[in-house]
Protein backbone atom coordinates (compact mmCIF):
# COMPACT_ATOMS: atom_id res chain seq x y z
CA UNK A 1 0.00 0.00 0.00
CA UNK A 2 1.61 3.26 -1.14
CA UNK A 3 1.46 6.04 1.22
CA UNK A 4 0.21 3.66 4.03
CA UNK A 5 3.53 2.94 6.49
CA UNK A 6 3.23 -0.75 7.99
CA UNK A 7 5.25 -2.00 11.40
CA UNK A 8 6.88 -4.95 10.37
CA UNK A 9 9.07 -5.39 13.61
CA UNK A 10 6.84 -3.81 16.41
CA UNK A 11 7.46 -5.54 19.88
CA UNK A 12 5.09 -4.91 22.25
CA UNK A 13 5.97 -4.18 25.95
CA UNK A 14 5.93 -7.23 27.67
CA UNK A 15 5.18 -6.03 31.08
CA UNK A 16 1.50 -5.00 31.77
CA UNK A 17 -0.04 -2.79 34.10
CA UNK A 18 -0.56 -3.74 37.84
CA UNK A 19 -4.49 -4.54 37.73
CA UNK A 20 -4.09 -6.73 34.47
CA UNK A 21 -1.53 -8.81 36.14
CA UNK A 22 -3.69 -9.18 39.14
CA UNK A 23 -6.65 -10.27 37.55
CA UNK A 24 -5.49 -13.24 35.28
CA UNK A 25 -5.65 -16.65 36.71
CA UNK A 26 -3.96 -19.82 36.00
CA UNK A 27 -4.63 -21.70 33.07
CA UNK A 28 -7.73 -23.25 30.91
CA UNK A 29 -7.69 -26.60 32.57
CA UNK A 30 -7.54 -24.99 36.29
CA UNK A 31 -11.66 -25.80 36.71
CA UNK A 32 -13.00 -22.84 38.89
CA UNK A 33 -15.64 -24.41 41.49
CA UNK A 34 -18.03 -21.85 42.29
CA UNK A 35 -20.63 -20.61 40.04
CA UNK A 36 -21.32 -17.36 42.02
CA UNK A 37 -17.04 -16.16 41.73
CA UNK A 38 -17.42 -16.71 37.68
CA UNK A 39 -20.71 -14.33 37.58
CA UNK A 40 -18.72 -12.37 40.26
CA UNK A 41 -16.43 -12.16 36.99
CA UNK A 42 -18.77 -11.62 34.33
CA UNK A 43 -20.46 -8.72 36.33
CA UNK A 44 -17.04 -6.98 37.39
CA UNK A 45 -15.79 -7.06 33.95
CA UNK A 46 -18.80 -4.62 33.07
CA UNK A 47 -17.94 -2.54 35.94
CA UNK A 48 -17.89 0.75 34.76
CA UNK A 49 -20.30 1.41 31.61
CA UNK A 50 -22.80 4.49 31.72
CA UNK A 51 -24.68 5.17 35.09
CA UNK A 52 -27.78 3.91 33.53
CA UNK A 53 -27.20 1.12 31.44
CA UNK A 54 -27.60 -1.79 33.79
CA UNK A 55 -25.77 -5.54 33.17
CA UNK A 56 -27.83 -7.89 33.09
CA UNK A 57 -28.43 -10.08 36.08
CA UNK A 58 -27.69 -13.65 34.58
CA UNK A 59 -24.64 -13.29 32.24
CA UNK A 60 -24.20 -15.93 29.91
CA UNK A 61 -20.71 -16.90 30.63
CA UNK A 62 -20.13 -17.90 27.01
CA UNK A 63 -21.09 -14.47 25.84
CA UNK A 64 -17.37 -13.29 26.77
CA UNK A 65 -15.47 -16.20 24.83
CA UNK A 66 -17.54 -15.02 21.76
CA UNK A 67 -17.27 -11.82 22.23
CA UNK A 68 -13.38 -12.06 22.49
CA UNK A 69 -12.99 -14.86 19.48
CA UNK A 70 -14.94 -12.40 17.51
CA UNK A 71 -13.46 -9.32 18.53
CA UNK A 72 -10.17 -11.29 17.15
CA UNK A 73 -11.62 -12.12 13.89
CA UNK A 74 -11.88 -8.85 12.92
CA UNK A 75 -8.61 -7.49 13.78
CA UNK A 76 -7.60 -11.09 12.14
CA UNK A 77 -5.26 -11.44 15.14
CA UNK A 78 -3.60 -14.32 16.97
CA UNK A 79 -3.90 -13.44 20.71
CA UNK A 80 -1.94 -14.92 23.14
CA UNK A 81 -2.25 -14.50 27.02
CA UNK A 82 0.21 -14.85 29.18
CA UNK A 83 -0.30 -16.55 32.90
CA UNK A 84 0.18 -13.82 34.67
CA UNK A 85 1.18 -10.87 31.82
CA UNK A 86 -0.24 -9.07 29.15
CA UNK A 87 -2.46 -10.78 26.33
CA UNK A 88 -0.14 -10.57 23.62
CA UNK A 89 -0.88 -10.12 19.87
CA UNK A 90 1.27 -12.14 17.24
CA UNK A 91 -0.41 -10.41 13.86
CA UNK A 92 -0.95 -11.64 9.98
CA UNK A 93 -2.90 -8.98 8.95
CA UNK A 94 -1.09 -8.03 5.95
CA UNK A 95 -1.57 -4.84 4.22
CA UNK A 96 -1.43 -5.69 0.20
CA UNK A 97 0.83 -3.83 -2.05
CA UNK A 98 2.22 -2.26 0.90
CA UNK A 99 5.63 0.15 1.02
CA UNK A 100 8.38 -2.16 0.91
CA UNK A 101 11.77 -2.04 2.32
CA UNK A 102 10.53 -0.88 5.80
CA UNK A 103 11.98 -2.32 8.77
CA UNK A 104 14.71 -5.16 9.26
CA UNK A 105 12.38 -8.06 8.24
CA UNK A 106 11.86 -7.26 4.77
CA UNK A 107 15.74 -6.59 4.12
CA UNK A 108 16.25 -9.76 5.87
CA UNK A 109 13.36 -11.06 3.39
CA UNK A 110 14.63 -9.56 -0.23
CA UNK A 111 17.28 -11.56 -0.56
CA UNK A 112 15.68 -15.07 0.47
CA UNK A 113 12.55 -13.66 -1.87
CA UNK A 114 15.10 -13.13 -4.70
CA UNK A 115 15.99 -16.36 -4.93
CA UNK A 116 13.03 -17.80 -4.50
CA UNK A 117 11.61 -16.20 -7.23
CA UNK A 118 14.71 -17.26 -9.73
CA UNK A 119 14.36 -21.01 -8.44
CA UNK A 120 10.48 -20.76 -9.38
CA UNK A 121 11.20 -19.54 -12.73
CA UNK A 122 13.77 -22.34 -13.70
CA UNK A 123 10.77 -24.65 -12.36
CA UNK A 124 8.22 -23.21 -14.54
CA UNK A 125 10.17 -23.71 -17.16
CA UNK A 126 11.39 -27.74 -16.55
CA UNK A 127 7.28 -28.36 -15.85
CA UNK A 128 6.37 -26.83 -18.96
CA UNK A 129 3.91 -29.46 -19.35
CA UNK A 130 1.50 -28.22 -16.12
CA UNK A 131 -2.18 -27.81 -16.43
CA UNK A 132 -2.93 -24.22 -16.67
CA UNK A 133 -4.45 -23.80 -13.06
CA UNK A 134 -1.09 -24.97 -11.69
CA UNK A 135 0.61 -22.07 -13.83
CA UNK A 136 -2.31 -19.74 -12.55
CA UNK A 137 -1.68 -20.87 -8.96
CA UNK A 138 2.15 -20.23 -9.27
CA UNK A 139 1.56 -16.94 -10.88
CA UNK A 140 -0.67 -16.05 -7.66
CA UNK A 141 2.26 -17.01 -5.31
CA UNK A 142 4.59 -15.10 -7.26
CA UNK A 143 2.40 -12.39 -7.55
CA UNK A 144 2.53 -12.32 -3.51
CA UNK A 145 5.65 -12.67 -3.14
CA UNK A 146 6.46 -9.66 -4.86
CA UNK A 147 3.90 -7.69 -2.41
CA UNK A 148 5.89 -9.17 0.08
CA UNK A 149 3.22 -11.63 1.22
CA UNK A 150 4.55 -14.98 1.36
CA UNK A 151 4.37 -16.61 4.61
CA UNK A 152 6.88 -16.45 8.08
CA UNK A 153 10.49 -17.37 6.98
CA UNK A 154 13.21 -17.65 8.74
CA UNK A 155 14.30 -14.62 10.18
CA UNK A 156 10.90 -13.97 11.37
CA UNK A 157 10.28 -17.00 12.81
CA UNK A 158 13.34 -17.11 14.81
CA UNK A 159 12.58 -14.16 15.90
CA UNK A 160 9.24 -14.71 16.79
CA UNK A 161 10.21 -18.13 18.74
CA UNK A 162 13.14 -15.74 19.94
CA UNK A 163 10.29 -13.20 20.95
CA UNK A 164 8.22 -16.36 22.55
CA UNK A 165 10.74 -17.80 24.36
CA UNK A 166 11.40 -14.61 25.86
CA UNK A 167 7.88 -14.27 27.30
CA UNK A 168 7.74 -11.22 24.22
CA UNK A 169 5.37 -10.25 21.47
CA UNK A 170 5.56 -9.20 18.16
CA UNK A 171 3.41 -8.17 15.13
CA UNK A 172 4.93 -9.56 11.79
CA UNK A 173 3.79 -8.18 8.81
CA UNK A 174 2.80 -11.25 7.37
CA UNK A 175 -0.42 -12.56 6.14
CA UNK A 176 -3.04 -14.89 7.68
CA UNK A 177 -3.42 -17.28 5.83
CA UNK A 178 0.27 -18.33 6.99
CA UNK A 179 -1.41 -20.69 10.01
CA UNK A 180 -4.15 -22.12 7.49
CA UNK A 181 -1.79 -23.03 4.70
CA UNK A 182 -2.49 -26.69 3.04
CA UNK A 183 0.24 -27.82 1.16
CA UNK A 184 4.32 -27.92 0.83
CA UNK A 185 6.34 -24.81 1.47
CA UNK A 186 3.12 -23.36 3.10
CA UNK A 187 2.43 -26.41 5.39
CA UNK A 188 5.90 -26.38 6.68
CA UNK A 189 5.82 -23.02 7.16
CA UNK A 190 2.20 -23.54 9.39
CA UNK A 191 4.27 -26.18 11.17
CA UNK A 192 7.18 -24.12 12.04
CA UNK A 193 4.76 -21.21 12.94
CA UNK A 194 2.70 -23.48 15.64
CA UNK A 195 5.82 -24.72 16.96
CA UNK A 196 7.05 -21.43 17.40
CA UNK A 197 3.88 -20.59 19.05
CA UNK A 198 3.53 -23.54 20.94
CA UNK A 199 6.86 -23.57 22.58
CA UNK A 200 5.75 -20.49 24.56
CA UNK A 201 3.58 -21.73 27.72
CA UNK A 202 -0.09 -20.59 26.63
CA UNK A 203 -1.32 -19.36 23.32
CA UNK A 204 -5.10 -18.66 22.63
CA UNK A 205 -5.89 -19.09 18.86
CA UNK A 206 -8.37 -16.61 18.07
CA UNK A 207 -7.77 -16.58 14.61
CA UNK A 208 -8.74 -19.93 13.46
CA UNK A 209 -12.67 -20.33 12.64
CA UNK A 210 -13.01 -22.64 15.31
CA UNK A 211 -14.45 -22.71 19.05
CA UNK A 212 -11.07 -23.11 20.94
CA UNK A 213 -12.96 -22.94 24.35
CA UNK A 214 -16.26 -22.43 25.74
CA UNK A 215 -16.68 -20.63 28.78
CA UNK A 216 -19.00 -22.41 31.13
CA UNK A 217 -20.11 -21.51 34.96
CA UNK A 218 -17.50 -24.31 36.07
CA UNK A 219 -14.58 -22.98 34.01
CA UNK A 220 -13.25 -22.91 30.37
CA UNK A 221 -13.51 -26.09 28.21
CA UNK A 222 -12.65 -27.48 25.21
CA UNK A 223 -15.92 -27.85 23.12
CA UNK A 224 -17.32 -31.13 22.46
CA UNK A 225 -17.59 -30.69 19.30
CA UNK A 226 -14.46 -31.16 18.89
CA UNK A 227 -13.15 -34.62 19.22
CA UNK A 228 -10.29 -35.52 21.36
CA UNK A 229 -8.49 -36.85 18.41
CA UNK A 230 -8.85 -33.80 16.36
CA UNK A 231 -7.92 -32.36 19.55
CA UNK A 232 -4.22 -33.97 20.27
CA UNK A 233 -4.04 -33.93 16.06
CA UNK A 234 -4.51 -29.79 16.11
CA UNK A 235 -2.38 -29.22 18.85
CA UNK A 236 -5.56 -27.33 20.45
CA UNK A 237 -5.11 -28.93 23.93
CA UNK A 238 -2.35 -26.59 23.64
CA UNK A 239 -3.89 -23.14 22.34
CA UNK A 240 -5.44 -22.51 25.22
CA UNK A 241 -6.31 -19.16 27.42
CA UNK A 242 -5.80 -19.00 31.22
CA UNK A 243 -9.25 -18.41 32.71
CA UNK A 244 -10.34 -15.05 34.10
CA UNK A 245 -9.82 -15.57 38.12
CA UNK A 246 -10.74 -12.15 39.35
CA UNK A 247 -11.02 -8.06 37.90
CA UNK A 248 -11.98 -6.57 35.06
CA UNK A 249 -11.25 -9.49 32.64
CA UNK A 250 -13.28 -8.03 29.76
CA UNK A 251 -12.30 -4.78 29.73
CA UNK A 252 -8.54 -5.27 30.05
CA UNK A 253 -8.67 -7.71 26.78
CA UNK A 254 -10.74 -4.82 25.08
CA UNK A 255 -8.37 -1.76 26.53
CA UNK A 256 -5.04 -3.86 25.69
CA UNK A 257 -6.77 -4.80 22.10
CA UNK A 258 -7.46 -1.03 21.13
CA UNK A 259 -4.57 0.02 22.42
CA UNK A 260 -2.64 -2.09 20.16
CA UNK A 261 -4.82 -1.61 17.15
CA UNK A 262 -4.77 2.20 17.92
CA UNK A 263 -1.02 2.42 17.37
CA UNK A 264 -1.44 0.30 14.22
CA UNK A 265 -4.33 2.42 12.70
CA UNK A 266 -2.42 6.05 13.78
CA UNK A 267 0.24 4.81 11.58
CA UNK A 268 -1.26 4.33 8.59
CA UNK A 269 -3.19 7.22 9.04
CA UNK A 270 -1.05 9.94 8.98
CA UNK A 271 -2.67 12.30 11.04
CA UNK A 272 -6.13 12.89 9.16
CA UNK A 273 -8.63 13.45 11.30
CA UNK A 274 -12.08 11.08 12.68
CA UNK A 275 -14.92 12.47 12.56
CA UNK A 276 -17.49 10.41 14.01
CA UNK A 277 -21.26 10.86 12.33
CA UNK A 278 -24.28 9.61 13.71
CA UNK A 279 -28.14 10.33 15.28
CA UNK A 280 -28.32 11.97 18.66
CA UNK A 281 -27.28 9.63 21.54
CA UNK A 282 -25.39 7.17 19.22
CA UNK A 283 -22.09 7.67 21.11
CA UNK A 284 -19.99 9.94 19.15
CA UNK A 285 -18.79 11.56 22.29
CA UNK A 286 -18.54 8.79 24.93
CA UNK A 287 -16.64 6.19 21.76
CA UNK A 288 -14.57 9.39 20.24
CA UNK A 289 -12.69 10.11 23.26
CA UNK A 290 -11.66 6.44 23.64
CA UNK A 291 -11.02 6.47 19.89
CA UNK A 292 -8.52 10.17 20.35
CA UNK A 293 -6.55 8.09 23.63
CA UNK A 294 -6.31 4.71 21.36
CA UNK A 295 -4.77 6.67 18.10
CA UNK A 296 -3.02 9.10 20.42
CA UNK A 297 -5.17 11.96 19.13
CA UNK A 298 -6.83 14.83 20.72
CA UNK A 299 -10.88 14.67 21.10
CA UNK A 300 -13.10 17.64 20.15
CA UNK A 301 -16.87 18.00 20.29
CA UNK A 302 -18.67 19.98 17.69
CA UNK A 303 -21.58 21.37 19.64
CA UNK A 304 -18.89 22.16 22.31
CA UNK A 305 -16.31 24.22 19.47
CA UNK A 306 -20.10 26.05 18.52
CA UNK A 307 -20.93 26.83 21.96
CA UNK A 308 -17.64 28.26 23.01
CA UNK A 309 -17.44 30.06 19.46
CA UNK A 310 -20.56 32.01 20.70
CA UNK A 311 -19.85 32.60 24.20
CA UNK A 312 -20.22 29.72 25.96
CA UNK A 313 -24.59 29.58 25.07
CA UNK A 314 -25.73 26.08 24.87
CA UNK A 315 -26.67 24.65 21.82
CA UNK A 316 -30.46 24.48 23.31
CA UNK A 317 -30.25 28.23 24.31
CA UNK A 318 -28.74 28.97 20.80
CA UNK A 319 -31.82 27.28 19.16
CA UNK A 320 -34.36 28.61 21.17
CA UNK A 321 -32.90 32.33 20.72
CA UNK A 322 -31.73 32.00 16.64
CA UNK A 323 -32.92 29.41 15.29
CA UNK A 324 -31.75 26.01 13.97
CA UNK A 325 -30.31 27.74 10.88
CA UNK A 326 -28.25 30.08 12.49
CA UNK A 327 -27.08 26.75 14.54
CA UNK A 328 -26.13 25.16 11.43
CA UNK A 329 -24.22 27.92 9.62
CA UNK A 330 -21.84 27.84 12.63
CA UNK A 331 -21.86 24.26 12.96
CA UNK A 332 -20.50 24.25 9.18
CA UNK A 333 -18.08 26.96 9.89
CA UNK A 334 -16.53 24.57 12.98
CA UNK A 335 -16.10 21.68 10.75
CA UNK A 336 -14.54 23.69 7.91
CA UNK A 337 -11.62 24.69 10.71
CA UNK A 338 -11.06 21.32 12.66
CA UNK A 339 -10.89 19.82 9.13
CA UNK A 340 -7.74 21.96 8.59
CA UNK A 341 -5.75 20.34 11.55
CA UNK A 342 -4.37 17.37 12.24
CA UNK A 343 -4.92 14.46 14.37
CA UNK A 344 -7.84 14.97 15.47
CA UNK A 345 -11.30 12.94 16.85
CA UNK A 346 -14.40 14.81 16.22
CA UNK A 347 -17.56 13.88 17.31
CA UNK A 348 -20.08 16.30 15.29
CA UNK A 349 -23.28 16.96 15.74
CA UNK A 350 -25.81 14.50 14.96
CA UNK A 351 -27.04 17.00 12.19
CA UNK A 352 -24.06 17.74 10.35
CA UNK A 353 -24.78 15.47 7.98
CA UNK A 354 -27.66 17.49 6.05
CA UNK A 355 -25.48 19.77 4.74
CA UNK A 356 -23.27 18.71 1.28
CA UNK A 357 -20.66 21.20 2.62
CA UNK A 358 -20.08 19.40 5.60
CA UNK A 359 -19.17 16.71 3.79
CA UNK A 360 -16.89 18.82 2.02
CA UNK A 361 -15.21 19.26 5.41
CA UNK A 362 -15.31 16.27 6.76
CA UNK A 363 -14.20 14.39 3.70
CA UNK A 364 -10.57 15.74 4.43
CA UNK A 365 -10.36 13.19 6.83
CA UNK A 366 -12.18 9.80 7.56
CA UNK A 367 -16.02 9.97 8.36
CA UNK A 368 -17.36 6.95 10.08
CA UNK A 369 -21.25 6.40 10.85
CA UNK A 370 -21.91 4.87 14.60
CA UNK A 371 -25.47 2.95 13.56
CA UNK A 372 -27.10 2.90 16.81
CA UNK A 373 -31.37 1.59 16.21
CA UNK A 374 -33.60 3.64 17.36
CA UNK A 375 -34.53 1.84 20.24
CA UNK A 376 -31.26 1.75 21.68
CA UNK A 377 -30.75 5.69 21.03
CA UNK A 378 -33.63 6.42 22.86
CA UNK A 379 -33.19 4.71 25.50
CA UNK A 380 -29.75 6.12 26.30
CA UNK A 381 -31.32 9.63 25.25
CA UNK A 382 -34.74 9.17 28.02
CA UNK A 383 -31.97 8.16 30.40
CA UNK A 384 -30.09 11.43 30.23
CA UNK A 385 -33.12 13.88 29.41
CA UNK A 386 -33.16 15.59 26.48
CA UNK A 387 -33.13 19.02 27.96
CA UNK A 388 -29.67 19.47 25.95
CA UNK A 389 -31.12 17.74 22.61
CA UNK A 390 -33.76 21.14 21.58
CA UNK A 391 -34.63 18.59 18.60
CA UNK A 392 -36.13 16.32 21.14
CA UNK A 393 -36.79 18.57 23.79
CA UNK A 394 -40.88 19.01 22.96
CA UNK A 395 -41.25 19.81 26.63
CA UNK A 396 -39.60 23.12 26.57
CA UNK A 397 -42.48 24.81 24.87
CA UNK A 398 -40.81 27.34 22.63
CA UNK A 399 -42.79 28.39 19.78
CA UNK A 400 -39.58 27.20 17.22
CA UNK A 401 -40.29 23.72 19.26
CA UNK A 402 -44.10 23.80 18.94
CA UNK A 403 -43.73 23.72 15.01
CA UNK A 404 -40.75 21.81 14.99
CA UNK A 405 -42.88 19.06 16.72
CA UNK A 406 -45.77 19.73 14.24
CA UNK A 407 -43.55 19.61 11.14
CA UNK A 408 -42.25 16.23 12.30
CA UNK A 409 -45.57 15.18 13.28
CA UNK A 410 -46.45 15.72 9.42
CA UNK A 411 -44.11 13.53 8.19
CA UNK A 412 -45.18 10.55 9.55
CA UNK A 413 -48.16 8.40 8.34
CA UNK A 414 -50.88 7.14 9.60
CA UNK A 415 -51.67 9.59 12.25
CA UNK A 416 -54.13 11.46 14.21
CA UNK A 417 -52.83 14.08 15.60
CA UNK A 418 -54.09 16.30 18.49
CA UNK A 419 -52.89 19.94 17.85
CA UNK A 420 -52.14 22.15 20.59
CA UNK A 421 -55.21 25.06 20.01
CA UNK A 422 -52.46 27.64 19.27
CA UNK A 423 -50.85 25.90 16.29
CA UNK A 424 -53.07 27.62 14.14
CA UNK A 425 -51.32 31.23 14.24
CA UNK A 426 -48.24 29.93 12.49
CA UNK A 427 -48.81 30.08 8.95
CA UNK A 428 -45.77 27.56 8.92
CA UNK A 429 -47.62 24.97 11.10
CA UNK A 430 -50.48 25.53 8.48
CA UNK A 431 -48.16 24.31 6.00
CA UNK A 432 -47.16 21.28 7.87
CA UNK A 433 -50.35 20.64 8.63
CA UNK A 434 -51.18 20.45 5.27
CA UNK A 435 -49.34 17.44 4.61
CA UNK A 436 -52.68 15.67 6.16
CA UNK A 437 -56.16 16.12 6.65
CA UNK A 438 -56.87 19.14 8.84
CA UNK A 439 -60.09 19.34 10.44
CA UNK A 440 -61.32 22.00 12.48
CA UNK A 441 -63.43 20.55 15.99
CA UNK A 442 -65.91 23.80 16.36
CA UNK A 443 -67.75 23.59 19.68
CA UNK A 444 -69.19 26.33 21.50
CA UNK A 445 -67.17 28.60 23.86
CA UNK A 446 -69.14 27.69 27.10
CA UNK A 447 -69.13 24.09 26.09
CA UNK A 448 -65.20 24.33 25.90
CA UNK A 449 -65.08 26.05 29.10
CA UNK A 450 -67.45 23.39 30.96
CA UNK A 451 -65.49 20.51 29.70
CA UNK A 452 -62.17 22.17 30.48
CA UNK A 453 -63.26 23.41 34.03
CA UNK A 454 -64.24 19.76 34.84
CA UNK A 455 -60.97 18.26 34.32
CA UNK A 456 -58.38 20.69 34.98
CA UNK A 457 -56.30 23.25 32.80
CA UNK A 458 -53.18 21.26 33.74
CA UNK A 459 -53.91 18.84 31.25
CA UNK A 460 -53.93 20.59 27.75
CA UNK A 461 -50.79 19.62 26.12
CA UNK A 462 -49.79 22.01 23.18
CA UNK A 463 -48.84 19.01 21.22
CA UNK A 464 -49.84 15.22 22.03
CA UNK A 465 -46.06 14.79 22.57
CA UNK A 466 -46.80 16.13 26.31
CA UNK A 467 -48.62 12.98 26.58
CA UNK A 468 -45.97 9.84 27.50
CA UNK A 469 -42.92 8.95 29.24
CA UNK A 470 -39.67 10.42 28.22
CA UNK A 471 -38.43 7.01 26.00
CA UNK A 472 -41.54 7.77 24.31
CA UNK A 473 -40.96 11.23 23.44
CA UNK A 474 -37.37 10.56 22.34
CA UNK A 475 -38.15 7.93 19.88
CA UNK A 476 -41.03 9.58 18.57
CA UNK A 477 -38.46 12.64 17.72
CA UNK A 478 -35.92 10.40 16.86
CA UNK A 479 -37.86 8.45 14.44
CA UNK A 480 -38.81 12.07 12.20
CA UNK A 481 -35.05 12.95 12.14
CA UNK A 482 -33.93 9.19 10.95
CA UNK A 483 -36.80 8.92 8.35
CA UNK A 484 -35.49 12.68 6.92
CA UNK A 485 -31.27 12.32 7.56
CA UNK A 486 -31.58 8.36 7.55
CA UNK A 487 -29.50 8.45 3.87
CA UNK A 488 -27.47 10.83 4.55
CA UNK A 489 -25.17 8.69 7.31
CA UNK A 490 -24.55 6.14 4.26
CA UNK A 491 -22.40 8.77 2.32
CA UNK A 492 -19.75 7.83 5.45
CA UNK A 493 -16.54 6.18 4.74
CA UNK A 494 -17.22 3.67 7.05
CA UNK A 495 -19.99 2.64 8.99
CA UNK A 496 -20.22 0.58 12.76
CA UNK A 497 -23.27 -0.54 12.70
CA UNK A 498 -24.58 -1.96 17.00
CA UNK A 499 -26.83 -4.02 15.56
CA UNK A 500 -24.36 -6.29 13.74
CA UNK A 501 -21.79 -6.38 16.45
CA UNK A 502 -24.67 -7.65 18.89
CA UNK A 503 -25.63 -10.03 16.32
CA UNK A 504 -22.21 -11.22 15.73
CA UNK A 505 -20.95 -11.45 19.32
CA UNK A 506 -24.41 -12.66 20.62
CA UNK A 507 -25.06 -9.84 23.07
CA UNK A 508 -27.25 -7.42 23.76
CA UNK A 509 -26.49 -4.06 22.39
CA UNK A 510 -27.12 -2.42 25.53
CA UNK A 511 -24.41 -4.85 26.16
CA UNK A 512 -21.69 -3.67 23.76
CA UNK A 513 -19.02 -1.74 25.84
CA UNK A 514 -18.03 1.93 24.26
CA UNK A 515 -14.21 0.49 24.26
CA UNK A 516 -15.71 -2.25 21.89
CA UNK A 517 -17.14 0.23 19.97
CA UNK A 518 -14.06 2.10 19.61
CA UNK A 519 -11.87 -0.66 18.46
CA UNK A 520 -14.53 -2.15 15.91
CA UNK A 521 -14.59 1.78 14.59
CA UNK A 522 -10.31 1.54 14.08
CA UNK A 523 -10.84 -1.85 12.24
CA UNK A 524 -13.32 -0.27 10.08
CA UNK A 525 -11.28 2.31 9.16
CA UNK A 526 -8.27 0.19 8.49
CA UNK A 527 -11.23 -1.33 6.30
CA UNK A 528 -11.51 1.65 4.58
CA UNK A 529 -7.99 2.30 4.55
CA UNK A 530 -7.24 -1.00 2.67
CA UNK A 531 -10.15 -0.96 0.31
CA UNK A 532 -8.88 2.45 -1.20
CA UNK A 533 -5.56 1.49 -0.74
CA UNK A 534 -4.43 4.20 1.03
CA UNK A 535 -4.54 6.72 -2.20
CA UNK A 536 -7.89 8.83 -1.12
CA UNK A 537 -5.41 9.71 2.02
CA UNK A 538 -4.01 12.89 1.86
CA UNK A 539 -0.97 12.61 3.43
CA UNK A 540 0.03 15.87 6.16
CA UNK A 541 3.48 17.61 5.04
N1 LIG B 1 -22.08 1.86 24.17
C1 LIG B 1 -22.93 2.49 24.98
N2 LIG B 1 -23.75 1.80 25.76
C2 LIG B 1 -24.61 2.43 26.57
N3 LIG B 1 -24.72 3.77 26.67
C3 LIG B 1 -23.94 4.52 25.93
C4 LIG B 1 -22.99 3.94 25.03
N4 LIG B 1 -22.35 4.94 24.40
C5 LIG B 1 -22.86 6.08 24.88
N5 LIG B 1 -23.81 5.84 25.80
C6 LIG B 1 -24.61 6.83 26.56
O1 LIG B 1 -25.53 7.44 25.65
C7 LIG B 1 -25.64 8.81 25.90
C8 LIG B 1 -25.30 9.59 24.64
O2 LIG B 1 -23.95 9.34 24.32
P1 LIG B 1 -23.07 10.45 23.60
O3 LIG B 1 -21.70 9.91 23.50
O4 LIG B 1 -23.23 11.77 24.24
O5 LIG B 1 -23.74 10.46 22.16
P2 LIG B 1 -23.65 11.54 21.00
O6 LIG B 1 -22.38 12.32 21.20
O7 LIG B 1 -23.65 10.73 19.75
O8 LIG B 1 -24.87 12.37 21.12
C9 LIG B 1 -24.69 9.12 27.05
O9 LIG B 1 -25.44 9.18 28.23
C10 LIG B 1 -23.75 7.95 27.08
O10 LIG B 1 -23.31 7.69 28.39
O1 LIG C 1 -29.24 15.69 15.43
C1 LIG C 1 -29.20 16.94 15.51
O2 LIG C 1 -29.68 17.68 14.64
C2 LIG C 1 -28.50 17.57 16.65
C3 LIG C 1 -27.66 16.82 17.43
C4 LIG C 1 -26.98 17.38 18.59
O3 LIG C 1 -25.70 16.76 18.77
P1 LIG C 1 -25.53 15.25 19.33
O4 LIG C 1 -25.69 14.33 18.17
O5 LIG C 1 -24.14 15.23 19.87
O6 LIG C 1 -26.55 15.05 20.38
C5 LIG C 1 -26.79 18.87 18.44
O7 LIG C 1 -25.88 19.17 17.43
C6 LIG C 1 -28.09 19.54 18.13
O8 LIG C 1 -28.93 19.33 19.23
C7 LIG C 1 -28.73 19.02 16.87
Amino acid sequence: MRGVKVRTNFVYPSSPPHSVTDNLIPPFHYKKSSQSSMKDILNRSFASPPPHVVPKPQLNTDVICRAKRSISFRTGKLVRLNRGGPAQIIAFRRWRGRDKGEGEADDVGDEDRERRKEQRERNVHKERGRSRKSEEEEEERRREEEEGGEGLEGAQLLELEAEAEAGGGGTIGRRRRAVSCDGGRRRRTSCELRRALLSSPLFFSLSPPLPLYQATDSGFEIPKLLKKKKRRRSGLEEWIAPAPQSGNFHSFDENWLLKRKGEEVASYLNGRCIFLVGMMGSGKTTVGKILSEALAYSFVDSDKYVEESLGGSTVAQIFKKFGESFFRDYESEALRNLSLMPRQVVATGGGVVIRPINWEHMKEGVTVYLDVPLDALARRIAAVGTGSRPLLDFDSGDAYTKSEALRNLSLMPRQVVATGGGVVIRPINWEHMKEGVTVYLDVPLDALARRIAAVGTGSRPLLDFDSGDAYTKAFMGLFTLSKKRGHAYASADATVSLQYIAADLGLDISDITPTAIALEVLVQIENFLQRNNGMSIKMFP
